[in-house]
């Protein structure tokens, strides 16, 4: 497979910091960042806006072909705008009911095969650091550093329950655990994609370690595999 500039995987069970480090790492070595999860929550809240059940993997696949979404950086932020068919749906795609849509629609294998392509096309110079589920198994087997971060689903609970109260969200964390261990089962029992590490990743188990924590270690290891110029 030709790839156009070096790429780091990030992957890992939901809550375990990919996106927070994708993007401190995205931002540090100054390439691009591909939120693949992002792609999947906008699928969803797009079967959901055109009553498509999320089961219906034909009408699904089709959507996702022609799916009209536009990740848009927004000036002097680190925010991207998501546009879909023209409506802001930045925020509607960071709700739980989003995430566990998304989660449905990703099992779906012909749905996945169509987004392949989408996914590749991020990957551009400088580099691009990609965060998602099946980043270094699939969508970019060749990626010469490849990342897995993990925690303890209570403590991946805790940081979503924190995240959401500082939003603004009424959450309960038992409600949040439930959703993040069938989350998880969901994810890693799929026929398609299921979220493993890549036998090359190098696992770090974030449980107890901050974020700046986290960054040192993934630093390191980027230090050791990837050349920057
Ligand atoms: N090491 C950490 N210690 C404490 N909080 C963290 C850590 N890493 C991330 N967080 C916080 O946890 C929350 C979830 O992090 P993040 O969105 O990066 O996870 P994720 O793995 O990308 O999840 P998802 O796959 O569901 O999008 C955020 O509020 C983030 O600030
Ligand atoms: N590469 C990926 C990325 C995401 N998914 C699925 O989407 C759900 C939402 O992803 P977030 O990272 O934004 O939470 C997630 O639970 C996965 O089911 C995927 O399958 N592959």
């Amino acid at each position: 497979m030709f790839e156009r500039a070096p790429i780091i995987t990030v992957d890992g069970p939901s809550g375990a910091g990919k996106g927070t480090i994708s993007q401190l790492l995205a931002q540090h070595l100054g390439w691009h960042l591909l939120d693949s999860g992002a792609i999947y929550r906008v699928l969803a809240l797009a079967a959901i806006h055109h009553d498509v059940e999320l089961e219906n993997e034909e009408a699904i696949t089709l959507l996702a072909a022609h799916l009209d979404v536009a990740f848009l950086s927004v000036a002097e932020s680190d925010e991207i705008k998501v546009v879909l068919e023209g409506e802001d749906v930045t925020g509607a795609i960071r709700t739980p009911e989003a995430g566990n849509a998304a989660s449905k629609v990703a099992s779906l294998p012909r749905v996945r095969e169509a987004l392949l392509r989408r996914q590749r096309a991020f990957c551009a110079a400088p580099g691009l650091v990609a965060d998602g589920r099946d980043m270094g198994t699939v969508v970019f087997p060749n990626a010469p550093l490849k990342l897995f971060l993990t925690a303890s689903a209570q403590e991946r609970a805790q940081r979503r329950f924190n995240q959401l109260q500082d939003k603004g969200f009424d959450v309960k964390i038992e409600r949040l655990l439930a959703e993040i261990i069938e989350r998880d089962e969901r994810d890693m029992n799929r026929s398609a994609s299921p979220l493993v590490p890549a036998d090359d990743a190098i696992v770090i188990d974030t449980s107890g370690i901050g974020i700046e924590g986290v960054l040192e270690l993934v630093l390191e290891q980027v230090k050791k595999s990837i050349t920057v110029d």
